[in-house]
């Protein structure tokens, strides 16, 4: 059983309460490590420890390309532990090794970006009509950042929030998901290796709705990043606003992936199947409503239940694998609780809607791949999200249509759009109310690309230039040359 612990003010060390969870594997179901369980008094001595090394450490007095070195030198870091760190993601989360791999091989990339921007982020000299004044902005760090994330990509989605955080001078107290928090303590040993200051980073892992609620409540934090359901990152949004405290909100999504007649067909259905399949679904970018134009509607459905019945469930572990387990056992509760209801509202099931039979296959958390159809968009399971392998399919007639039903949800964090017709796939991208749309393609990300939600789906963004916004604030800076005091009474 492998033995974690806590990483506050540089040090390796036990909950203060001396309690301890174990974290199970949902291949095996079996408890594979052994984690602390925080509670208030370790974000309390967390949170302290941030605020000193961001107030008067050394992290205070680098310089900003002090600080891009060390994410560079963490990147380096990273790549030559890419396979250990997958690894361990796989076994915590159930997520293929083919997808950790990926993420860890695309994390290099994030702290070389974020490292080299550390020393590019500045303000403006403001040109104004009096030539007495000399006014100029700095755009400075925010100071101690409580980062609370999810289970579904733990290294990633941490990567999204740490890399711009400390590239913008920031410090960081991590709450990473109870179920899922294996990964990122080994990977603040990566921090630690590369030598960021005793307090930049620190990890307190527990219960969110205890200590997630204790951090964002906190007096010594100043900003919150949260990646999570959308009922959580309600309640924090209101916590978050009693205490005048910033906060970001990557949360979840009902997206749309719209597949027109004159689309490529069997691009679209790898591309409905990346959107509902990979990461067994479980990613707030998941393409869970299937927009179908009736006049392909069986010839498509046929494609994709025919490639869809060939998916290899498994061992995340394996390569071939092309579906793993669901994360956790709340999860799979929760997407068989959405089938039920959906048959009981009048969908039918075309595929899947149940845990596989094979016995090799009986130990995980498995759910296999499944297609409703007969569904109508009022109906909850097109309009809630489930987070699982569930795609609900929607015919339309018409682009105002496609565009009226992609919509017609309380969400509005990404689409797909399939059609060759390239000024409908630019019509569709305009028309349709998300964070992110699609073409003739599904589920890209990138460093460089802002990434974030409309709707219920959050605010703030994260990657790219854009995401800096989130993570600095910007001073205005007056120097009157003049020697007289101008009219007090009077706004200069
Ligand atoms: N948009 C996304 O990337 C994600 C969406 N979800 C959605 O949320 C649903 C529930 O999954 P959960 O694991 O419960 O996600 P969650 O949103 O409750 O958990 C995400 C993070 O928030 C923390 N947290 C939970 N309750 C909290 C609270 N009251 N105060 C502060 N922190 C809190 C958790 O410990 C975890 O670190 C999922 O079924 C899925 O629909 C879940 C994970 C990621
Ligand atoms: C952004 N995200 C939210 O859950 C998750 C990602 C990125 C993606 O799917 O595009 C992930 O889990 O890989």
């Amino acid at each position: 059983m492998e033995q974690y612990q806590l990483y506050i003010g540089g040090q390796w060390v036990e909950a203060q309460s001396g309690e301890r969870s174990e974290s199970i594997n949902p291949y095996t179901n079996e408890a594979w490590a052994s984690v602390p369980v925080g509670a208030e008094a370790d974000i309390d001595l967390a949170v302290q420890a941030a605020r000193r090394a961001f107030d008067e450490g050394p992290w205070s007095k680098m310089s900003n390309s002090e600080r891009g070195r060390l994410l560079i030198r963490l990147a380096h870091l990273i790549e030559n532990n890419i396979e250990r760190l997958a690894q361990i993601e796989t076994r915590d989360n159930g997520k293929l090794i083919r997808e950790t791999t990926a993420h860890l091989k695309s994390l290099v990339d994030y702290y070389i970006y974020f490292g080299g921007m550390a020393d590019k982020i500045h303000g403006d000299v403001i040109p104004l009509n009096k030539t007495s004044v000399l006014n100029y902005t700095l755009r400075e760090p925010i100071g101690v950042v409580g980062a609370i994330t999810p289970w579904n990509s733990p290294l990633l989605l941490t990567t999204w929030k740490a890399a711009p955080a400390l590239a913008a001078g920031n410090v960081m107290v991590i709450k990473p998901s109870s179920t899922t928090p294996c990964s990122i303590l080994e990977f603040a040993k990566l921090v630690e290796e590369a030598g960021f200051p005793p307090g930049v980073f620190n990890v307190v892992t527990g219960p969110g709705s205890r200590i997630g609620n204790y951090l964002v409540q906190h007096p010594g934090v100043d900003k919150i990043s949260f990646t999570g359901g959308t009922d959580t990152g309600r309640s924090l949004a209101s916590l978050a606003g009693k205490h005048i405290k910033r906060i970001t909100l990557e949360l979840g999504g009902k997206s749309p992936n719209i597949v027109f007649e004159d689309a490529n067909l069997d691009n679209a259905v790898m591309g409905v199947m990346a959107g509902i399949y990979a990461a067994c679904g479980q990613t707030c970018s998941a393409g869970s409503r299937l927009l179908l134009q009736r006049s392909i509607y069986d010839e498509f459905l046929n494609k994709l239940a025919e490639r869809s019945r060939q998916i290899k469930l498994g061992d995340p572990s394996d390569w071939h694998t092309e579906v793993g387990p669901l994360a956790n056992r709340s999860q799979l509760e929760k997407v068989a609780y959405y089938v039920d209801i959906a048959k009981q509202e009048g969908a039918e099931v075309l595929l899947g809607g149940k845990r596989p039979e094979a016995a090799e296959l009986q130990q995980g958390l498995f759910y296999e791949p499944t297609i409703l159809t007969n569904v109508t968009n009022d109906m909850r399971v097109a309009r809630e999200e489930i987070f699982g392998p569930v795609l609900s399919v929607i015919p339309f007639e018409t682009e105002d249509e496609a565009i009226r039903i992609a919509n017609d949800s309380d969400f509005g964090l990404v689409a797909g759009v399939w059609t060759n017709h390239i000024s409908r796939g630019h019509r569709m991208a305009h028309a349709i109310r998300s964070g992110t749309v699609w073409v003739n393609t599904f589920r890209n990300a990138n460093y460089a690309s802002p990434f974030g939600g409309y709707k219920a789906s959050g605010y703030g963004r994260e990657n790219g230039l854009e995401v800096l916004k989130d993570y600095t604030q910007v001073k205005s800076v007056w120097v009157e040359t003049e020697e007289k005091m101008r009219d007090p009474f009077v706004v200069g």
